[in-house]
């Protein structure tokens, strides 16, 4: 495989995605940019419908059937993705990049033992027995936090928590030691102390597996407590992006991301969902079909998507309320 050292373990380009709704085609990602190193958490954030959801579907491949990808590119340590008519992305889903989904009972599959899901591409992959396959089971809910695992192993997902559930999701994520893990709001449905322990997680496969995370959440002290950088979406657009979370929250560049941060009183503090903004986009089929401008750099690590004073007010317009 090419590689290159300098490539970020996951770069998105200009990636556009549409959406055939009726007889037209409408831009549900126009021109997203972002990058993910190894060992890295990247905070998605946006309002909802900004198409954060939509931009991990793409990279996994795993679009709607009404969606397409149009243009841009996915590099894999360098490799186009998207190159080879997705070949190299159906070999490198669940090795190099796998997901973590929002609801865990969509994602596992209820009739099979939650030993064998997690570990079954595995195992087919590299050829492990019954035993070592139950081990390799074992070892992973022994290292998400689940205790008695060779008897959680043999249950079935519907015998166990939310919170074990998202457990289990994650350690089949985890079982191909990716590089990159996608994850879609993972904690929104659990409970606050749950919430916790899976971040606490999520910090620990950062650091002890050099996982690069692109982390998307609605909630901004998620963001401040767990983040390196954070990529800031609006209707289907990349608008701001910094390596260094705290320059961003400093000195918000884009009006959307400061109404974004606006609304949220103290990023510290009590667990927030960003609720939509007053200047919320409109839905997609009511969007300007334009071309989005590319994202200009503005300091190190640094990139805003060039505004206009009119966009500037219609940001600004919660803070004359
Ligand atoms: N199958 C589909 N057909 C048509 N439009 C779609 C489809 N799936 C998503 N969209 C649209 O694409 C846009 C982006 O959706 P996406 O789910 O990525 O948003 P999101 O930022 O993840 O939102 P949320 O925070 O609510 O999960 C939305 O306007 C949504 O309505």
């Amino acid at each position: 495989m090419e590689q290159t050292a300098t490539a970020a373990a996951l770069q998105i380009d200009g990636l556009c995605v549409s959406a055939r709704i009726g007889d037209r085609s409408y831009k549900a990602l126009d021109s997203v940019a972002l990058s993910v190193e190894r060992g890295e958490a990247r905070g998605l954030v946006g309002e909802s419908g900004s198409g954060k959801s939509l931009t991990l579907r793409a990279v996994m491949g795993l679009l709607p059937p009404n969606l397409e990808v149009t243009g841009g590119a996915i590099r894999f340590r360098g490799q186009d993705l998207l190159a080879d008519g997705g070949k190299l992305l159906h070999s490198i889903r669940g090795t190099g990049i796998s997901m973590v989904f929002q609801e865990p009972a969509v994602a596992l599959n209820p009739v099979m033992k939650v030993g064998q899901q997690i570990v079954d591409g595995v195992a087919w992959r590299r050829g492990l027995g019954r035993r070592q396959a139950k081990e390799l089971a074992a070892e992973l809910l022994t290292q998400v936090g689940i205790k008695d695992p060779e008897h959680w192993a043999n249950a079935y997902p519907h015998q166990l928590s939310g919170g074990m559930r998202q457990r289990v999701m994650i350690a089949s994520a985890i079982a191909s030691q990716p590089e990159i893990i996608l994850c879609d709001e993972p904690t929104t449905a659990l409970d606050v102390t749950i919430q916790a322990q899976i971040l606490k997680l999520f910090k620990a496969l950062k650091t002890d597996l050099g996982a690069g995370l692109l982390y998307v959440t609605h909630d901004l002290s998620v963001v401040a407590e767990f983040c390196d950088s954070l990529t800031v979406m609006y209707a289907g657009r990349t608008v701001e992006q910094s390596d260094d979370l705290a320059a961003l929250i400093a000195a918000p560049a884009h009006p959307y991301t400061r109404a974004l941060l606006a609304a949220v009183p103290r990023i510290r503090g009590p667990v927030r969902r960003l609720r939509g903004l007053a200047s919320s986009a409109p839905p997609l089929t009511e969007r300007e079909q334009t071309v989005a401008p590319p994202m200009v750099p503005i300091g190190p690590g640094r990139q805003v998507a060039p505004f206009t004073h009119e966009d500037e007010r219609f940001f600004s317009r919660d803070d004359e309320a």
